[in-house]
């Protein structure tokens, strides 16, 4: 089987190492690695995988590391994607119960058990998991330029952030046929039932169902937020408000920070969405 390896040295503060040894240690053929700069890795990605007869690529890193690579296969046939998490969040790992130990999830990145999930196209860009205009976003910028990486830096930011929000802002949405006029501190699109950290926010969510969620998260309430640890709460509308949709358009009168996947994107006012149904073919338990 020819595997291309595509391992990301930067992701969750981590040595990768000891996933290459083992990796080595269980995949007698061989395969090629291919290690991420940060500068033009798709396009290289790309070449990598249009100039070999990869069978199934395996990705070390986070996120944002998977999404390079569903990117680099956005427009030819995709290949399968055995996840290594390897960042410092790995949502979609974490949504796809994939285990955290290496042994463990070599075993299913090496397996034969795949599945398609869907994807959320955002202003052209490919989203696997969940995105979001105001305060989590807000705190992404501030994390990406604080000095901390990992878990923890995203805690550090927290405090400071949650007092400079820009926020409540004013969304007009596009979305089933109507156009609706709402208040919140944040808009996600999801295609996934967690953030990044774990927070359960869209338990009903499913990542291969052709849909996504809006959650307009209306206001900052601790009690709600503790709510996201437990699997089966339900939360109040006056917190929380979901709609689910294939395609909507949000916009801002105000520029609002934006992230997807984990990844700041920048400030914007529009936003399109529309889903892509089984973009992506992934290794599972
Ligand atoms: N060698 C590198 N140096 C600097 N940045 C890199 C390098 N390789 C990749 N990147 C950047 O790393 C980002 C992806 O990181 P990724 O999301 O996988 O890890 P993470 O942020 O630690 O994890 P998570 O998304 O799970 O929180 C991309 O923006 C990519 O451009």
């Amino acid at each position: 089987m020819k595997i291309l390896l595509v391992i990301n040295p930067i992701s969750g503060d981590s040595d990768k190492g000891p996933i290459l040894n083992l990796l080595r240690e269980n995949i007698t053929t061989g395969f090629e690695i291919f290690k991420t700069t940060g500068e033009g890795d798709i396009k290289k990605i790309q070449n990598l995988i249009t100039s070999n007869e990869f069978e199934r690529i395996l990705v070390a890193g986070g996120d944002g590391t998977i999404k390079l690579v569903a990117e680099a296969m956005k427009k030819q046939e995709s290949l399968p994607i055995g996840i290594l998490p390897a960042g410092s969040a790995n949502g979609l790992a974490n949504d796809l119960d994939l285990p955290l130990e290496p042994e463990e999830f070599i075993k299913i990145a090496l397996g034969d058990h795949k599945k398609s999930i869907d994807a959320i196209k955002i202003n052209g860009e490919l989203c696997l998991h969940i995105s979001d205009l105001g305060l989590n976003a807000e705190l992404i910028r501030e994390y990406e330029q604080g000095s901390f990486r990992g878990k923890f830096g995203y805690a550090i930011q927290t405090i400071p952030t949650l007092f400079s929000t820009e926020g409540p802002y004013d969304f007009t949405i596009e979305v089933n046929g109507e156009t609706l006029n709402k208040k919140g501190i944040m808009l996600a699109i999801a295609n996934s039932k967690k953030f990044g950290t774990g927070a359960i926010v869209n338990a009903d969510g499913k990542m291969d169902d052709g849909i996504f969620e809006l959650l307009l998260f209306k206001k900052l309430d601790v009690i709600e937020v503790f709510k996201t640890f437990n699997k089966g709460a339900k939360f109040s509308p006056e917190f929380l408000e979901v709609i689910p949709s294939k395609k909507a358009i949000i916009k801002s009168k105000k520029k609002i920070d934006f992230q997807i996947d984990g990844e700041y994107c920048k400030t914007l006012s529009e936003v399109e969405a529309i889903i892509e149904p089984q973009a992506l073919t992934v290794f599972v338990r």
